[in-house]
């Protein structure tokens, strides 16, 4: 119920509004070019109506064949003209207009993927808002590309109607309000249609963003591989023959609610026609029209029923337009708790690492039903090396992701140099951190573009040393390229395809060339050979020198370079010390420790591992 208040939250008008002004802003020429088309929208039926008029006035009078002439060549001459301007904005401009504001509204959308708070993209409710306001712009017929159509057609459609709503009027009293109510009656049937259609969105919605995942699975290089060899393939079928049926039932009931709409509307058309006919035709046998003019009440009654017809569909994709607008609008309008404005700096002059404290941190996902993180405390001092380490599900990603900005806290405070940190800006708080997350994303540009985050003016001496202290240069060296070789093979052809491992140490030189006052590390050698993964701990001191810097890994020997270990357990510190410490108190990461040592242990001997 809620959710449906949110959604229609502006009206009709406050969304043509928004859009216009948009359109302005993006593309006023075209905006000026499209309202153009109204007086051929108008006048070309018009003239239409008009032409038999006045050619049977001609004829039924006895008029000169020179006025016949002259009336035939100026309708004509005219209508030619109109019709050849209605052409050329029609279908030679006015897609391209669309399609720039559709552009546009997409670039908004993809801006607020890469800006908004991390919590409003990764909770289902958040999922469940981009994709319903992808929907305002996804196909040249969605809201975002169709108002332009929409807004110039009703407004031709308005004028035409007032034009012909006269010359009915001229016919009886009663034509015009009756032809009114009719419309009304096809105009209610196709709200209620729509209220039952803004029912099941929720629903659509859902199925569609998981039937987009399933459709998007297999083009995915990594999954590729996991398709063929589990064979996953059955898997998939099976998936989608859960998904499809519910998307095929449910718009199977949507397209049964229009069909009945439809053959209301085909039953509510012939009344209304058939009864303005008979009326015309009795004046006709009465004398009070002549044989011209019943051609042209003939046509401006058809007229009348087709502006009609047209504002009515006009007015539905209008309210289409409307509640797609509605929901774009929820989807950038989603509040950002972290913000720029009116926030504090951190002094951070001259480049002194940080200092970082959880003081009672409770943290619980949007969507969970409990705590991941419960009063967790701990300091990290400037420049110390701090390891966390715990099972799975712990809570040490959760940890980082709090700790980077990411999210914030449910309860309790982060504090950095002893600044809350929801007092600081979100850019000054995102600039003191360089974090090696356990997955790889790149974007399809270079790998010095990559590295640096600069699209031109990166420091490309910086690049390579990063490279060669991620143990990536002797590698990228090798491309034809160099650092100038693209990746990803699905926007570039010849994109470079890397290892795992390869990822994981691009990863790295990345977070090195940020000049951050803090480095995260989590699992960065889950994908290194025992050879870089020696080297990444041979360097460690090296990589973090000067910074702050926080190491997860399983690998409980790979810790015992950090000055200090936290042991997490279900969301809290269990045990903190170094590791000789923390092995001399026999706790969990004791135990932990023996256990992994004990695999290294029996294979060093040739015992056989169970
Ligand atoms: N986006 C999310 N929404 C809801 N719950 C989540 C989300 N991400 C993680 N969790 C839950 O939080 C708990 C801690 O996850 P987290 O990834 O922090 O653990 P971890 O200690 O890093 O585990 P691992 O060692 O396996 O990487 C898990 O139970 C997980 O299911």
């Amino acid at each position: 119920m809620e959710e449906k208040k949110k959604k229609l939250r502006y009206t009709t008008l406050q969304n043509l509004r928004y859009a216009l002004s948009k359109w302005w802003g993006w593309d006023s020429r075209g905006l000026v070019q499209a309202f153009s088309r109204i007086p051929c929208v108008v006048l070309i039926p018009l003239m239409g109506i008009l032409l038999p008029r006045e050619v049977i006035n001609c004829v039924t009078e006895g008029a000169a064949y020179g006025r016949l002439a002259v009336t035939l060549v100026i309708f004509t001459a005219l209508l030619c003209a109109l019709h050849m301007y209605d052409k050329y904005i029609a279908q030679g401009k006015l897609f391209a207009i669309g399609l720039k504001n559709r552009m546009n509204y997409m670039y908004l959308w993809a801006e607020k993927i890469f800006t908004t708070d991390f919590p409003n993209i990764e909770s289902s409710s958040g999922q469940r808002k981009k994709e319903k306001a992808l929907q305002f712009l996804y196909q040249s017929s969605a809201g975002g590309e169709a108002v332009v159509d929409c807004v110039v057609g009703i407004c031709g459609d308005a004028l035409g109607l007032i034009i012909y709503a006269g010359i009915v009027s001229s016919i009886h009293p009663a034509v015009l309000p009756a032809l009114v109510l009719m419309s009304a009656l096809i105009y209610i049937a196709g709200r209620i249609i729509k209220k039952l259609e803004l029912g099941i969105r929720d629903e659509s919605a859902d199925l569609e963003r998981k039937l987009n995942y399933l459709f998007a699975a297999p083009t995915d290089f990594a999954a590729g591989k996991d398709l063929r060899i589990y064979k996953i393939s059955r898997w998939f079928g099976g998936l989608f023959s859960i998904y499809f049926p519910a998307m095929i039932k449910l718009c199977a009931r949507n397209e049964l609610w229009w069909f009945a709409d439809d053959v209301l509307q085909g039953i509510l058309n012939l009344l209304r026609d058939g009864a303005c006919y008979l009326l015309l035709i009795r004046m006709v046998l009465e004398g009070s029209i002549t044989p011209g003019d019943f051609t042209m009440y003939f046509g401006a009654v058809a007229g009348v029923s087709q502006w009609l017809n047209n504002i009515t569909k006009q007015v539905e994709k209008i309210n289409r337009f409307s509640v797609q607008c509605c929901e774009f609008r929820d989807f950038l309008e989603m509040p950002d708790g972290f913000v720029n404005d009116g926030k504090e700096c951190l002094d951070t002059e001259g480049n002194r690492p940080v200092d970082i404290t959880f003081e009672h941190v409770f943290f619980r996902y949007p969507d969970a039903e409990a705590d991941t993180l419960r009063d967790l405390n701990f300091h990290i001092r400037a420049g110390e090396k701090l390891a966390l380490v715990g099972l799975n599900g712990a809570g040490k990603t959760t940890c980082v992701k709090l700790m980077c900005g990411l999210y914030h806290p449910t309860g309790g405070r982060i504090l950095i140099n002893g600044k809350d940190m929801s007092k600081l800006s979100r850019d000054e708080y995102y600039r003191l951190f360089s974090v090696v997350f356990q997955e790889a994303n790149f974007m399809p540009f270079t790998i010095a573009q990559n590295v640096s985050g600069a699209m031109e003016d990166m420091d490309r001496e910086r690049v390579k040393s990063c490279l060669e202290l991620a143990g990536l240069w002797d590698r990228v060296q090798k491309l034809p390229y160099g650092m100038d070789s693209l990746l990803n093979r699905e926007l570039n052809e010849d994109g470079v395809e890397l290892s795992g491992g390869e990822r994981q140490k691009l990863l790295l030189a990345k977070a090195l060339y940020k000049k951050a006052f803090v480095v995260i590390l989590d699992e960065p050698t889950a994908a290194l050979d025992p050879i870089a993964e020696n080297e990444l701990y041979q360097s460690y001191g090296e990589l973090t020198e000067g910074r702050t810097s926080l190491y997860i890994s399983h690998r409980l020997s790979s810790t015992r370079f950090c000055d200090r270990i936290l042991f997490l357990e279900n969301g809290r510190v269990t045990e903190t010390g170094n590791h000789e410490a923390l092995m001399a108190a026999k706790g969990a990461y004791a135990h932990m420790y023996e256990v992994q040592s004990h695999y290294y242990k029996k294979k060093a001997e040739g015992r056989p591992v169970v």
